[in-house]
């Protein structure tokens, strides 16, 4: 049997209340992860350089937590790019092609592709702004414990005097969340081979003094099949019935487990984390479901997602609810706090009532001690009343759900007399590179090295190089690049009222990339135009349409935290009044073209299909009101990305944008037959070349991708852009790329 060593089991008073968190920021207070691994790239910093910054990182965190006084600390939450990937590599799934690297290199190139090899596909971690690297299986995997990475991580915390529970990705998230090249070949047909792994690392750390691992199952949150189901029972069957092994902890989050609870409870495994935010109807789950009495429940009743302070009287009585439901209760988060940022003290022009992962581990702490000490050891939060802007709520009432255009097939010919653009029109998704000048501008200008005016003139003076050089290369629609904006959601929210941006609030979005995500905490109201200035300005260099550039209200949400005290369909409204705003604004300045970008709307998709509806409704109704202020000869479109979109297809046309574009090179085209089956006739660019690696595509192949697409899709409805937009990229592949895009759909054209 598995050690029980502090493990509560009597009903009386708690004396040693268990305390922990699934997980926690890596990338450091200033970013020190994307600096180090960024330096390593650029060979300024060689590999032990690079190790000894992680073994630096991971010290602080565990110290950190252990000093908060938590009493069960999480380890191998560190990663140098992606979870995902760290399991691939440990388990051996590395794909033939990076057969002859081996190391970092063959690490990092899995993750961002290297000289002729593709790196693997990334996609959304759940309904987050995180993203993993998809793990590639097939028939010939065969899986091999080959990487000690948890062991070494638990040995370096060991050292420092600090007993972990190591976390790893569950084995049947990870195979659900695994692609096989062969569509007939499911990847849930290895998981007894990984099962063998799985077991040889369990018990290798049972031998190296682990007492407890966690096995990450977010995928429970989503509908799963009864297969499915079966196939967890098998796992945690198997894994509860080694020997020699930890206590297992299977923690689920993001959602309600469903009809995965009985099915853990039946196994014997110790512990079922839960996610008591997200997923509310756990409570009643746990009370019925037989077994439950004998497991210990991780609770995670402190938000790991949002930014809010937690109510602790009520994370405290459902803490006290499972109580009697559970043999044990472990305080915790809902998820992992990566996905919040690191610590709100550091803040300065942030509205009250704000907690950030730091906090969020003393309000677990503070929770623990009140189920020792009673309730009195904790107080209520002083309520934070959301500023309420009167007139811009008057004016959404009046307006209820905008107003209609003429049906977009007549807009079409409107349009199409009044651009005349060519069949294929080429042109961009929006953003150019970001450059070190443009971003060490932006610097300054926070800096006080220079002033407004300074900083205005050096991004018009970057704005007349793209144009100038979109005009060479040959676009028909051009943009204005977007130099002027730290973030596509920032930017917005730095103008607009009942936001407040952060200073230090970096969290995670993928490998080296963060994002600052701006707080939604009041009624939202556009004081004055956000981008027509910089839009006529590049439109006065240029006889070509200028395309402006928005983002649109569930992006504006999504990649944001959001106000809790109203629905969110409600504050989704608010900013598309203000986009609505400046939609006309841009019109009426003579902007002909006008792009909401929503790659954000399939990431808000509710994890199970019982929501699905009810939230595209809402969606599709922010878009249309932000969207439905122009005349018919205005063209609407919006931008789609990193996503499955085939939940989501049918609501794409009923945005009822005049023209979408979505990144589509890696799929093959495939999306245009399934647009076409769901009835869409609108204008559609599907991306002909993958921005997210240096590779230079050939004129050949995005010819034969554009012959694909004109078999699917009219020539005067099928646009010719790149998947999204080049603000990673550098100047000399866009310029590349970008010649041989134009080269070949000029070829196609004169067919
Ligand atoms: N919010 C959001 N989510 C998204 C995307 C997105 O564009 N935005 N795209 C998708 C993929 N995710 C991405 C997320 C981030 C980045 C990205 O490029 N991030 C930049 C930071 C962007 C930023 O905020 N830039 C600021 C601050 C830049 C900075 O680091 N400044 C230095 C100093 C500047 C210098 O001297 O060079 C500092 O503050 O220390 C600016 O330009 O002003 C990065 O990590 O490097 C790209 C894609 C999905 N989710
Ligand atoms: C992640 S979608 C990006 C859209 C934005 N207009 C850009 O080109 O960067
Ligand atoms: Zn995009």
């Amino acid at each position: 049997m598995p050690a029980k060593a502090g493990f509560h089991e009597g009903k009386g008073p708690m004396t040693d209340q268990r305390t922990t968190v699934l997980g926690y920021p890596r990338i450091g207070p200033d970013r020190e992860l994307k600096k180090a691994v960024e330096a390593y790239w650029a060979g300024r910093l060689d590999a032990a350089g690079l190790e000894q910054a992680g073994r630096e990182l991971r010290e602080r965190t565990w110290s950190e937590l252990r000093d908060a006084g938590l009493t069960d600390i999480p380890s191998n939450t560190f990663s140098f790019y992606d979870q995902m990937l760290d399991t691939s590599v440990m388990i051996g799934a590395v794909p033939a092609r990076f057969a002859d690297l081996d190391g970092l290199d063959r690490y990092f190139a899995m993750a961002r592709g290297a000289r002729g090899i593709a790196p693997l596909e990334m996609t959304k971690w759940f309904d987050t702004n995180y993203h993993y690297l998809v793990p590639e299986v097939g028939p010939q995997t065969r899986f091999r414990l080959t990487w000690d990475k948890p062991l070494a991580e638990y040995g370096q915390a060991r050292e420092l005097g600090i007993e972990t529970r190591p976390v790893l990705v569950g084995p049947l998230t990870y195979l659900l969340l695994a692609k096989s090249a062969d569509p007939a070949f499911a990847p849930l047909r290895l998981l007894d081979d990984l099962l063998d792994v799985y077991a040889e690392l369990l018990e290798r750390l049972a031998t190296a003094g682990v007492t407890e691992v966690q096995l990450d199952e977010p995928a429970l949150a989503a509908d799963r099949s009864a297969e499915e189901l079966k196939a967890l029972a098998r796992a945690y069957e198997h894994l509860g019935g080694l020997s020699h092994r930890p206590r297992l902890l299977v923690a689920t989050y993001f959602g309600e487990i469903g009809a995965a609870l009985p099915v853990l409870a039946a196994t014997r495994v110790e512990a079922v984390g839960l996610d008591f935010v997200a997923g509310p109807g756990n409570l009643a789950a746990v009370a019925s479901t037989p077994g439950m009495a004998a497991k210990s429940v991780v609770a995670g009743v402190v938000n790991g997602r949002n930014v809010w302070r937690t109510e602790l009287p009520a994370a405290l009585s459902t803490c006290a609810a499972l109580l009697g439901l559970a043999g044990e209760v472990v305080i915790s988060t809902s998820c992992s706090l990566m996905h919040v940022p690191l610590d709100v003290e550091r803040e300065t022009a942030v509205p009250e009532g704000l907690a950030f992962a730091r906090q969020k581990v003393a309000e677990v702490v503070a929770i623990g001690r009140a189920m020792r000490e009673g309730p009195g050891a904790v107080v209520p939060a002083v309520p934070v009343r959301a500023p309420v802007d009167g007139r811009m709520r008057a004016r959404l009432a009046a307006l209820g759900e905008g107003t209609a255009r003429a049906a977009h097939a007549e807009r079409a010919v409107i349009q199409r007399a009044s651009l005349g653009l060519p069949p294929l029109p080429t042109t961009t998704i929006g953003s150019f590179p970001q450059t070190d000048a443009v971003r060490r501008a932006r610097a300054d200008l926070r800096g006080g090295r220079i002033d407004r005016a300074g900083y205005e003139a050096a991004m018009r003076a970057e704005i007349d190089s793209v144009i100038a050089l979109q005009e060479d290369i040959g676009l028909d629609v051009l943009v204005h690049g977007e130099p002027e904006r730290n973030d596509m959601v920032q930017y917005f929210a730095e103008q607009l009222d009942g936001y407040a941006a952060t200073e230090h609030g970096w969290v995670q979005s993928y490998g080296t990339r963060c994002v600052r995500p701006p707080i939604l905490f009041g009624d939202v109201a556009r004081p004055e135009p956000m981008t027509v200035g910089w839009a006529v300005y590049a439109q006065s260099r240029t006889g070509r349409p200028v395309k402006g550039m928005l983002t649109g209200p569930v992006t504006m949400l999504a990649w944001s935290f959001v106000r809790e005290d109203q629905p969110l369909s409600e504050t989704a409204r608010q900013v598309a009044l203000a986009l609505r705003d400046e939609i006309r604004d841009l019109e009426a300045a003579g902007i002909r073209i006008i792009q909401v970008d929503e790659p954000a709307l399939r990431e808000l998709l509710p994890l199970r299909a019982a929501g699905h509806a009810a939230y595209l409704a809402w969606a599709v109704a922010a878009f249309r009101l932000a969207t439905s202020g122009v005349s018919d000869s205005t063209q609407i479109h919006t931008h789609m990305c990193y996503s499955e979109f085939g939940e989501i297809i049918g609501a794409i046309g009923d945005l009822d944008a005049d023209v979408t574009s979505v990144e589509a090179a890696r799929s093959g085209m495939e999306l245009l037959e399934d647009l076409r089956a769901a009835g869409y006739t609108r204008g559609i660019g599907p991306g002909v070349y993958d921005i997210h690696s240096p590779r230079v595509p050939e004129t050949d192949e995005i010819e034969r991708a554009l012959r694909l697409a004109v078999r699917a899709v009219e020539p005067e409805r099928l646009w010719v852009n790149p998947d999204c937009g080049l603000k990673t990229r550098g100047y000399a592949e866009t310029e590349a790329s970008l010649r041989n895009m134009v080269a070949a759909a000029r070829r196609v054209r004169a067919l």
